[in-house]
């Protein structure tokens, strides 16, 4: 588990192999293991700001004893008995750790000499553009992502109604309530144990978050429609789509990334989806695409990004600086994307281009960019694209924020291609 955070490897990733090559732990084990995770992943910066005052290193084992000592509020008596060195106990504790944990008894995680950024856990590449972002909500903002995320579900109205998926849940003994905002979603506020959720396993219901929900909705696919989900991944959207589209006409999942595709097939075809095929490409101007020039109603470009939107869901996202181009390189892959794409767009069709980032240089100025150079594009605003959707904090494109709405942070912009006149007869 000490690879969590030193490796590009999302941490629920490093979880998964941990415990597959652990069998032997028991679910509750397991569940307080993983909130144990949760939790140092949550207090990342303030156990580093803690462990530099004191002049320690920086290991996982020595965030572990400062998360003991000063949230779990355990004496040295316990730690000692807990750090034993046995059979199956971790190594006993030495004289320096002894002494940082005197050190730190009766401490409280935060303190108020931390730097603001430090007690919120924002990191430095994200914090300027955070702040620019949020303004005086960046504290309200932050706050909103150090809270764990509740399960949202997407109920598969291929193969079950939201009323039935519903019951299904309660009467599971969950707390599962009906989403606000999107039509086909529901709530629970628990953490089940997600190999009890047999609909999950049947595919009548999707993990998906609200705000994932609701870009997919934005993109209007129609039945009959040729659908392109160009930056499809395990298939979140695609499928919502497919769904909508009741099975009929054609859903291309396109993605650089084959392993993702596979999962993307895999969960298609769990969901009952037969208008759903995947096509690999090479880069995003692979040869296919210029092949199909201005043969799709509707393209979804859910682009690769910071991720910002997903910390509450992700906790260890925001120590992992974005790719290993920064933010600057992950734009400028972000309007490469979004130029080849728009060239699939038929006359008089829709163009989405999607992020789960909350920083405006991934998002209005990255739409901003492309319409500046794509003139044969319009702004179709929130209002006219989705009327039921209410409450976006932009008053033209979906934006999604965790202390406004909930959600994940999402962004949406919606542009459509405009028809050409048909040529006159020469
Ligand atoms: C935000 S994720 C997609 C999530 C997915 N749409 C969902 O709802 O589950 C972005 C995806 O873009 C893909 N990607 C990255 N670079 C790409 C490129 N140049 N062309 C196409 N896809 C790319 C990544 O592999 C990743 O799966």
């Amino acid at each position: 588990m000490s690879e969590i955070g030193l490796t590009a490897r999302p941490a629920d990733a490093v979880v998964s192999a941990w415990f597959r090559a652990r069998r032997q732990i028991g679910e509750r084990d397991r569940g307080e293991i993983i909130a144990l995770l949760q939790a140092l992943l949550r207090h990342h910066a303030r156990l580093g700001w803690w462990l530099e005052r004191h002049g320690r290193r920086d290991t996982p084992r020595n965030r572990l004893l400062t998360w003991l000592t000063l949230a779990e509020r355990r004496s040295l008596t316990q730690m000692q008995r807990l750090f034993s060195g046995a059979k199956f106990a971790p190594a006993a504790l030495t004289e320096p750790e002894q002494t940082l944990m005197v050190k730190l008894h009766g401490g409280t995680i935060n303190h108020p000499a931390m730097p603001e950024e430090v007690c919120l856990e924002c990191p430095d590449w994200a914090a300027e553009a955070l702040r620019r972002r949020f303004g005086e909500d960046f504290a309200a903002e932050m706050t909103a992502l150090l809270t764990p995320a509740p399960l949202d579900l997407r109920v598969n109205t291929l193969k079950s109604t939201r009323a039935a998926a519903l019951r299904g849940l309660q009467e599971l003994g969950l707390s599962a309530e009906l989403s606000q905002r999107a039509p086909h979603g529901i709530r629970v506020r628990e953490r089940p144990s997600l190999a009890r959720l047999v609909a999950l396993k049947n595919g009548e219901i999707e993990i998906q978050d609200e705000g994932s929900q609701l870009v997919a909705l934005l993109v209007d696919a129609r039945p009959g429609d040729r659908v392109v989900d160009f930056c499809a991944g395990a298939g979140g959207k695609t499928l919502a789509m497919a769904a909508q589209m009741t099975n009929k006409g054609r859903i291309i999942a396109c993605d650089i990334n084959e392993g993702r595709l596979k999962r993307c097939a895999e969960r298609a075809r769990r969901a009952g989806l037969q208008n759903a095929e995947t096509r690999l490409l090479t880069s995003e101007t692979d040869r296919w695409v210029k092949r199909h020039k201005g043969s799709f109603d509707r393209v979804l470009v859910d682009a690769p990004c910071s991720g910002t939107g997903t910390w509450r869901r992700n906790p260890d996202a925001r120590w992992s600086t974005p790719q290993e181009q920064g933010l600057d390189g992950l734009a400028a892959l972000q309007a490469r994307i979004l130029a080849s794409a728009a060239r699939l767009v038929k006359s008089g069709g829709r163009l989405v281009y999607a992020t789960c980032s909350l920083l405006s240089e991934e998002n209005e100025v990255q739409v901003a960019a492309f319409l500046a150079t794509h003139p044969e594009f319009r702004v179709v605003p929130l209002s006219e694209a989705a009327p039921q959707i209410r409450g976006s904090a932009h008053p033209d494109y979906l934006s999604l924020t965790p202390a406004r709405h909930d959600t994940d942070g999402f962004f949406a912009a919606v542009l459509s291609r405009q028809v050409q006149p048909e040529a006159g007869p020469a």
